[in-house]
């Protein structure tokens, strides 16, 4: 292992994305990681037991996978000594995993890294009132018959009422806003309509639509398979068909009546896990393997929790800036949909003078991201946002999206619940 060396991404898969509908799906998270780990592992020249480290990105670990890295690095049959960890940086997450092996690898002290996300949305737990918790402990507690009876009388008809923790973790702690709200505010600011959200809702569906049948993420999503037999192939929340006028009768869902975003134009929420390996020159070469890109830089940033949204723009401007980067140097973005009033917040905040002057410290506007140069193959919106596991898909696609269209320079950049946004950018080889 040596220092400063170049990261590689030499491979990467992940599963369908599955809509999350009433009750838990066919996959717990480490169900997920293992369903494209296997494939994923499998068709490369390295033995599972050659790399030297397994990170991976949830969101929502449940009780019997703690620690879901490491489970499911031992599910893989990555060996016993291989180290594996779990990183949480909400909507980061997966692209944590990547930022992390990358410094690794960079650092010296690894050279083979398998670095993923993964998240089953419909997993997500129940949660009960604090009074209602306190009294199922005190029923555990109580030692004889008549200290049980005593406590029984404590019990309220809305204890066995849950609320589903998916909601409480989709709210910010600090500004009590949910994620839908703080779109809302940034469509507010920078002025986004209902139409031009919908229609870039309409368009995320199409493109993803196209991808699938040209079969251009074929080399990207690996089938899945359910105890039943039952397979699963295709991302299954895009509709082909979406047009402007089912759009427009959706409500909104999170400002009522008034509000622009709605459940069409909505990231929706899905199950899904996603891995890339990673790999060092020395790793690259004593493997014999085949770069498909490399990474240049990645950059976080922080920012006010109610406009989380923007994070985006403040850590891409801020990398590509470090890097002499102007705009059009850069031929493919993937920024992931949280909402498509958000993503359109973004272009607009580059594209506005004062944002770009105070808040960017630009002389002039960044400018105008050309839409076909950003999220070419649709997005969360129509595919769905596995929260632990988008942030590394967006790197994957980014890399084979820029094989498939010959692009030399791109970035892969989302917006992180509680403030925050994440950067990566890459080259191809
Ligand atoms: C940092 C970050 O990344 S923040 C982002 C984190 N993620 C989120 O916050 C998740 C955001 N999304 C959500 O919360 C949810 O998707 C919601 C609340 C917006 C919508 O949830 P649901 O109501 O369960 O959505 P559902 O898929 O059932 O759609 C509702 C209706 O809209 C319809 N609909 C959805 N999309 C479309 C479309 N493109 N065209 C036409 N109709 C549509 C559905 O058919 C459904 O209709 P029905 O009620 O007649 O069956």
């Amino acid at each position: 292992m040596t220092k400063g060396q170049p990261v590689y991404v030499v491979d990467g898969a992940r599963t369908p994305f599955l809509k999350a509908t009433s009750g838990p799906g066919p996959f717990t998270p480490v169900d997920l990681a293992v369903q494209c780990g296997r494939p994923l592992l499998a068709r490369q020249k390295i033995a599972a037991t050659d790399y030297d480290l397994v990170i991976l990105g949830c969101v929502n670990v449940i009780a019997d996978e703690m620690n879901p890295a490491r489970v499911a690095a031992l599910r893989l049959g990555m060996g016993e000594d291989t180290v594996a960890f779990t990183v949480q940086i909400n909507c980061g997450s997966g692209m944590q995993s990547i930022d992390t092996a990358y410094r690794y690898i960079r650092d010296g002290s690894a050279d083979l890294i398998l670095a993923g996300g993964t998240e089953a949305l419909s997993h997500a737990p129940l949660v009960l009132r604090q009074e209602a918790v306190e009294w199922y402990a005190g029923m555990a507690r109580a030692k004889t018959p008549m200290d049980r009876l005593s406590r029984l009388g404590g019990l309220q008809a809305d204890f066995f009422k849950p609320v589903i923790g998916l909601e409480r973790g989709l709210t910010d702690p600090i500004t009590a806003l949910n994620m839908g709200q703080t779109a809302e505010i940034l469509a507010h600011r920078f002025g986004i309509s209902r139409e031009q959200a919908d229609r870039y809702a309409m368009e995320s569906h199409h493109r993803l639509a196209r991808a699938q049948d040209e079969g251009w993420l074929d080399d990207e999503v690996e089938p899945a398979f359910d105890r039943d037999g039952k397979v699963y192939e295709k991302d299954d929340g895009v509709r082909p068909d979406s047009d402007m006028q089912s759009l427009a009768k959706l409500s909104p869902a999170f400002e009522k009546p008034h509000g622009k975003v709605t459940p069409g134009n909505s990231s929706q929420i899905t199950d899904g896990a996603s891995w890339v390996i990673l790999a060092s020159e020395d790793a690259v070469e004593r493997h014999g393997l085949t770069p498909l890109a490399i990474i240049k830089d990645s950059e976080w940033a922080a920012l006010d929790p109610s406009v989380m949204g923007l994070g985006p723009v403040l850590c891409s401007t801020r990398m590509m800036a470090r890097n002499g980067l102007a705009r059009t140097s850069i031929d493919l973005w993937e920024l992931n949909e949280a909402f498509a009033a958000q993503v359109l917040s973004c272009l607009a905040a580059w594209e506005n003078e004062d944002f770009c002057r105070e808040v960017l410290d630009l002389e002039e506007p960044f400018g105008r991201i050309d839409r076909d140069q950003l999220n070419v193959d649709g997005g969360a919106v129509a595919l769905g946002h596995p929260v632990g596991t988008s942030g590394n898909r967006i790197v994957l696609h980014l890399v084979r999206a820029m094989k498939r269209r010959g692009g030399k320079r791109g970035i892969a950049t989302e917006c992180i619940g509680g403030g925050l946004g994440g950067a990566m950018l890459l080259e191809a080889v």
